[in-house]
């Protein structure tokens, strides 16, 4: 039995959990131990958060716990076992860490790449099958997902396992396919006074709010006081700590169909979601599953089966019949990357 720390690194929040690994016919068997949040921007560095996790499990189960083995998952590029973290001023190396918590063996990986190792552990209650398709089990299986910005990654069949890796897809080109997409491209390189637009502007929370302001100030439809109120607050704390989230606000207002502005925006986000997620599907082909992850999507679940994420997927022309049978699947467990970096720290 080895006892594994595994973390999922993000700008605003970080999970830690310590699991069990005992050795089965099929691997190893990993059971959760314990396991807490931390708001990531509340310590100057990973250590001291690790050093209070491990206190707070002692104190919690009555026995002291020295992980053999830790991987982190991080919200950015992870390069030779280092990473800077986008959003915060915390500088992490595998061969510091280890030093530091005295863990043998620590591995860094993009957190793409922990979901991508995480939705090889994933039960069938995680998914929400979007289209069966037609699954070959050793072919490439594609990962995309939506939240504070555009994750993607993929998995490729080798020497009888899956290899993952992760990638920077999300800052590729937004492709605008109708006049109102053409028009909001060049709403946001104006505003933004950029050259281009990455899709992760369109296809993410910020996403959410920058179509709404679009379509706001080009009047689509009346602002209800409601959500207009929170946009604005957010709009003035540009540069600061944000009180408040209006993705959220504008997800649920379009969800109880209580504001129309909001409605329009979410048909737009979701039409552009299911676009970039064909565009993975196209270069990828993949028959082994396109995994939609991120925090997003069970959060909106009943507009993406409602609308036109699916068909905006696999509308591309004439190669329509093939991405037809790309098995979809919405992953429902929001600690996918957290369990893809327990089964990567268990292979260390
Ligand atoms: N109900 C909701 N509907 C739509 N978007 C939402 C909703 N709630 C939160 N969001 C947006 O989701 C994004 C956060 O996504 P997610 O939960 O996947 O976090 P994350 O990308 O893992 O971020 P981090 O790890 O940095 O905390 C934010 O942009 C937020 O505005």
């Amino acid at each position: 039995m080895t006892v594994l720390l595994a973390g999922d690194i993000g700008g605003t929040k970080t999970i830690l959990r310590l699991v069990e690994a005992t050795p089965s016919a099929s691997g190893n068997t990993l059971k959760s131990l314990h396991e807490n949040r931390y708001r990531s921007a509340s310590f100057p560095d990973l250590v001291p958060m690790v050093r209070q996790f491990l206190a707070e499990a002692e104190q919690a189960t009555g026995k002291p716990f020295a992980p053999e083995k830790a991987c982190f998952a991080i919200a950015g590029p992870v390069v030779d076992d280092t990473s800077k973290l986008t959003n915060l001023c915390w500088s992490l190396t595998a061969s510091r860490l280890s030093q530091e918590l005295d863990i043998d063996r620590v591995s860094l990986i993009n957190d793409f790449a922990a979901v991508g190792y995480g939705v090889l552990g994933l039960e069938a209650d995680d998914l929400l099958t979007l289209q069966v398709g037609k699954r070959n089990p050793h072919a490439p299986i594609g990962v995309i997902g939506a939240g504070t910005g555009l994750g993607q990654g993929f998995l490729i069949y080798q020497e009888g396992d899956y290899q993952v890796y992760g990638s920077e897809g999300g800052h590729s080109d937004f492709a605008p396919r109708s006049g109102i997409e053409f028009q909001l491209s060049r709403y946001l390189l104006e505003k933004h006074n950029i050259q281009r637009l990455s899709v992760e502007r369109v296809v993410s929370g910020q996403g959410i709010v920058a179509i709404y302001q679009f379509l706001r100030d080009r009047q689509s439809a009346e602002e209800s006081p409601d959500v207009g109120k929170i946009v604005q607050t957010w709009e003035r704390e540009i540069g600061r700590e944000k009180s408040v989230d209006p993705a959220a606000a504008i997800a649920q207002a379009a969800l109880a169909k209580s504001d129309r502005l909001s409605e329009q925006t979410m048909h737009m986000f979701i039409d552009a979601y299911g676009a970039e997620a064909g565009n993975l599907a196209l270069k990828l082909l993949p028959y082994g599953g396109l995994y939609i992850a991120g925090g997003i999507a069970p959060k909106i679940l009943p507009l993406i089966q409602d609308s036109s994420f699916l068909s905006s997927l696999i509308d591309k022309g004439r190669m329509l019949p093939l991405l037809e049978m790309v098995p979809v699947h919405i992953v429902l467990n929001p600690q996918v990357g957290l369990i893809g970096a327990a089964l990567y720290s268990s292979k260390l």
